[in-house]
């Protein structure tokens, strides 16, 4: 099989190798400013691989009728519409760890620059003008850096203004107060970072949550005389508030790595001396744009050989050694969704999950989405993926819970898919035996043994003398062969059920020979 990968935005030569080398990848770069025909080379690409340029929106992706993954090599995904991507399952990657170092220097660099304002200063002896008295600075010592958004840079600009004898406080709503002591910084409120601090630096991702967090209002709780440090994103800075907030003194110095539109030719923050800027190039170090083409590039391959990814966006994302430990239950999973709604007949209402014993001690969010995916496959087909699975099931008006119970009812691990429809409720339930697999334990309230594997005969009969017998003669006729037999009964003479494994596939003719027999309630063929 081969796979077409996309690269649109400049990327660095040494993090293609593992792309250019692989036997199985074709390869198409473009520079996407000179290429307005995105949408056209979409069409028949799997991967597709950007930088902060191209803007992957919705109406790009709906050309992208191939597409399987994109990989951003940085790490801010605003420029990919992210719940395009997730209703249509393409994955989206992305390269967190590479460019932190670089992100963390650049806005050290602008911090400082700020403060002695060296890039004035510069300007002014580039144009001959010997100029001291315009550019007197302040010291960083003993001055308030507020931080806002402590992930991974902002801790690192924390960690790295500490050591320019800068008091810290930070402001993140995952931030603990045992990260902030491990990191030595103040824990704030927003309003008390903005209030508290020389100098504000902001790390937070772009979100509906931190469109224009620095507004107008957010200025108004500053100190007179704060300067400003964006090297995360543009439109965090509500552009127009700062310009205003400059002009009335209350900002006395900003610096921008980051706009709401980018590029461009002309901006009117520019024409203001209090403001220096360079053009989004936090990550632009050879050494990040090494490691993020590399980081992604192997995620790419990783994804369409099948393996395991390390940086999902749009997919719950866990460690390794976890994913390897669950990966018998993905097994078990897809195999009872697979075989419930074989089972069921009417349009499904609710899926509902229960992990017991030692699976409730695991994060299950990753199996629900396959099973939910194994589910919904059968109906939508194969578009429907892990990624899209719970998307394309909310969309349906189907709602999935999960249930987990430590509970040890006889099995260390037991697994439970229940299908609710307008006139039923149908349940599966199965466990991982250590060294033996999966087997199916219960069909509803009946108690069962099977490996899901190969065909499998479900019948729903009537409990009296005689019906093994006929079925059996049935296959027999069919030069069928039962490779296992498994029955059990609600009560005697009542309902009961019988399923076979049988080493060839019945006919349609086949099939409905037996759906004659009077005993016979219900028969489902199921291939796992
Ligand atoms: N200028 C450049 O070239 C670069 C810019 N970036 C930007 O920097 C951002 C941060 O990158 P990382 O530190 O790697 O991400 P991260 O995910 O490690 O950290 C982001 C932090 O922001 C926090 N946050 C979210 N909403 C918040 C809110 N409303 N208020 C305060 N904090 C909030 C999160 O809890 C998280 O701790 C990226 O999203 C990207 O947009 C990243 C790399 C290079
Ligand atoms: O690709 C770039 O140079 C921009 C990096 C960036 O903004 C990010 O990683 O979020």
């Amino acid at each position: 099989m081969s796979f077409h990968v996309l690269i649109t935005d400049p990327l660095h030569e040494e993090g293609l190798v593992p792309l250019k080398n692989h036997p199985d990848i074709k390869l198409t770069i473009i520079n996407q400013r000179r290429s307005s025909n995105l949408k056209e080379l979409i069409r028949d690409v799997d991967a597709l691989i950007v930088r902060s340029q191209t803007q992957v929106t919705r109406d790009v992706l709906e050309h992208a009728t191939r597409l399987k993954i994109i990989g951003r090599a940085g790490v801010g995904v605003d420029n990919i519409d992210l719940d395009a991507a997730t209703e249509r399952g393409i994955i989206v990657v992305n390269a967190p760890n590479g460019n932190t170092n670089s992100a963390a220097e650049h806005t050290m660099a602008l911090l400082m620059s700020l403060a002695r304002k060296i890039p004035q200063a510069y300007q002014a002896l580039k144009n001959m003008d010997w100029d001291r008295k315009n550019y007197v600075g302040v010291e960083l010592r003993n001055k308030t850096l507020g931080v806002i958004g402590l992930g991974r840079i902002g801790a690192e600009v924390a960690y790295r203004a500490k050591g320019q004898r800068m008091e810290i406080i930070a402001y993140d709503p995952f931030l603990t107060q045992e990260k902030a002591e491990k990191l030595g910084v103040n824990f704030g409120t927003l309003d008390e970072v903005l209030a508290l601090s020389d100098f504000i630096t902001i790390h937070t991702p772009l979100l509906n949550e931190t469109k224009h967090l620095i507004n107008t209002k957010a200025f108004q709780k500053m100190k007179k005389g704060v300067q400003i440090i964006n090297c995360a994103r543009g439109g965090i800075i509500d552009e127009e508030a700062l310009y205003q907030a400059i002009i009335s003194k209350k900002v006395t110095g900003a610096a921008l790595d980051v706009f709401e539109n980018e590029p461009f030719h002309h901006h009117k923050l520019l024409e203001l001396p209090e403001v220096i800027a360079t053009p989004h190039l936090g990550a632009s170090t050879i050494e990040a744009q090494e490691m993020v083409a590399i980081d992604v590039s192997q995620d790419i391959i990783r994804y369409l050989m099948g393996e395991q990814i390390k940086n999902p966006v749009n997919l719950p994302s866990l460690p390794i050694e976890i994913l390897n430990k669950m990966k018998p239950y993905f097994h078990l999973g897809e195999k009872l969704g697979t075989t419930l709604i074989h089972l069921v007949e009417q349009p499904i209402e609710e899926i509902t999950l229960s992990y017991e014993g030692e699976l409730a001690e695991l994060e299950v969010s990753p199996i629900t989405r396959t099973i939910v995916k194994s589910v919904l496959q059968r109906h939508l087909g194969d578009h429907v993926n892990d990624v899209n699975a719970l998307y394309l099931a909310e969309k349906r008006g189907i709602t999935v819970h999960e249930n987990k119970s430590s509970a040890n009812k006889g099995f260390t691990n037991l697994l439970k898919v229940e299908i609710k429809t307008n006139r039923e409720s149908k349940s599966v339930s199965g466990t991982h035996l250590p060294g033996l697999g999966p087997r199916i334990v219960r069909l509803d309230e009946y108690r069962i043994d099977v490996i899901p594997e190969g065909h499998i005969i479900f019948i729903h009969h009537n409990d009296q003398p005689g019906v093994i017998g006929k079925i059996g003669s049935l296959l027999a006729d069919f030069q069928i062969n039962i490779a296992t037999m498994q029955v059990d009964r609600s009560n005697l003479g009542g309902d009961a059920i019988m399923v076979l494994k049988v080493d060839k596939r019945l006919h349609e003719q086949e099939l409905a020979r037996l759906k004659e027999l009077d005993e016979i309630k219900e028969i489902q063929v199921i291939d796992l």
